[in-house]
């Protein structure tokens, strides 16, 4: 199977400057940008717009879709260049999630799969002056990808899903890469490394052809709290990375009593999630232990993936973890 990834990717400070000499590389004359309404400042103003909360199902004339803006935005973009067979380039103008750079689309669920963007610009100025409440999410997205590669390969060995080392190892090393890092040092580079791991994170999905190894139990558990959300309709406006994140803390739990070469997996994630001023605690995360409880109990439902909750576990499991975790 051919994997296509990225032609260009630029991760470095005004990196917008090149947008031009990229569309010309690439032949592009007439791009659509797609953006939202607060991230508008950041599009070029040479080139047609459109709001993601306006988006037309077709559109005509145009030679290729540009996302400018948080995941949202690059999600439509890449949504609406998929859907009109053009190339999509995405600007994030924040590291929220690993979307920015993965063929994946997330605009509900399931998600799935379409082209990975042919160019990756990612202008670090930009992000380091986004909110760190954002960056915080993105950290939490990607230090879910050791969890999910740890339930990959679980589904390796006790299902024979197909596996891919390569993909595994380099979602993995990136993961665990910013992880050491969030854990030693001042986070003056907290930014560059966080866009670089999550444009890596990206890149490991069209490796595989599958979110698979930047998406499993912890994400799961995530989905579940989506569909509470939306099942309870509650208030609560807790961030993709930010729910993964906290699923991580949970599933690295339940892989460390499994495996005892893990020990203190979940200790390090946690303090790192702190560190980065993600949230750590079911307050900080803003729902009540309740629903954490049902939507541990319900997270092996949200898509067929074998994880370490296998066949599920149960509401009273679910509520012994949670208490041994988080009291
Ligand atoms: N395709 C994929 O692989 C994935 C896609 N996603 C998508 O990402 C969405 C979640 O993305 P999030 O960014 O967490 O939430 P979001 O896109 O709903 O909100 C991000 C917010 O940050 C603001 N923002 C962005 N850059 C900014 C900047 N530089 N300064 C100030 N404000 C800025 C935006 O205006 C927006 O209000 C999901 O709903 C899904 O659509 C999520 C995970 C994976
Ligand atoms: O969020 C993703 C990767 O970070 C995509 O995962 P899903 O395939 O579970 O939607
Ligand atoms: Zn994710």
């Amino acid at each position: 199977m051919r994997i296509i990834t990225p032609r260009y990717t630029i991760i470095e400070d005004h990196a917008i400057n090149h947008l031009n000499d990229i569309l010309k590389k690439l032949s592009i004359n007439n791009p659509l940008v797609i953006t939202g309404k607060k991230t508008k400042k950041f599009a070029p103003k040479e080139f047609d717009f459109i709001y993601y909360s306006e988006l037309p199902e077709r559109i005509s004339g145009y030679d290729a879709i540009i996302g400018v803006g948080g995941g949202r935005a690059i999600d439509y973009g890449k949504y609406l260049a998929y859907k009109n067979d053009l190339p999509f380039i995405s600007i994030p103008t924040t590291a929220s999630n690993d979307g920015i750079a993965s063929p994946i689309v997330s605009i509900k669920q399931p998600s799935f799969m379409t082209v990975s963007p042919i160019a990756i610009i990612v202008d670090t100025k930009i992000i380091e002056k986004s909110p760190k409440r954002l960056l915080a999410s993105g950290f939490g997205d990607i230090v879910s990808n050791i969890t999910a590669v740890l339930d990959w390969q679980l589904a390796y060995k006790e299902k024979g899903e197909k596996y891919s080392e390569s993909s595994a190892i380099f979602s993995k090393t990136v993961a665990e890469e910013i992880l050491n890092y969030v854990l030693s040092s001042d986070l003056k580079e907290f930014h560059k490394k966080l866009a670089k791991a999550l444009v890596g994170s990206g890149i490991a999905i069209a490796i595989a052809n599958s979110s698979r190894p930047a998406s499993g139990s912890e994400h799961l558990f995530s989905h579940a709290l989506d569909y509470l959300k939306e099942k309870y309709k509650l208030d609560v406006d807790s961030l993709h990375g930010e729910q993964c994140g906290f699923g991580a803390i949970i599933m690295s739990y339940l892989h460390e009593k499994e495996n005892k070469n893990l020990t203190n997996l979940h200790i390090r994630i946690r303090e790192a999630l702190r560190k980065v001023k993600a949230p750590t605690t079911i307050e900080e995360l803003g729902f009540d232990k309740e629903v954490i409880i049902e939507a541990l109990s319900i997270a092996h439902k949200m898509r067929d993936r074998w994880t370490i909750l296998r066949e599920g576990i149960s509401k009273e499991k679910a509520r012994k973890i949670i208490e041994e975790l988080f009291y």
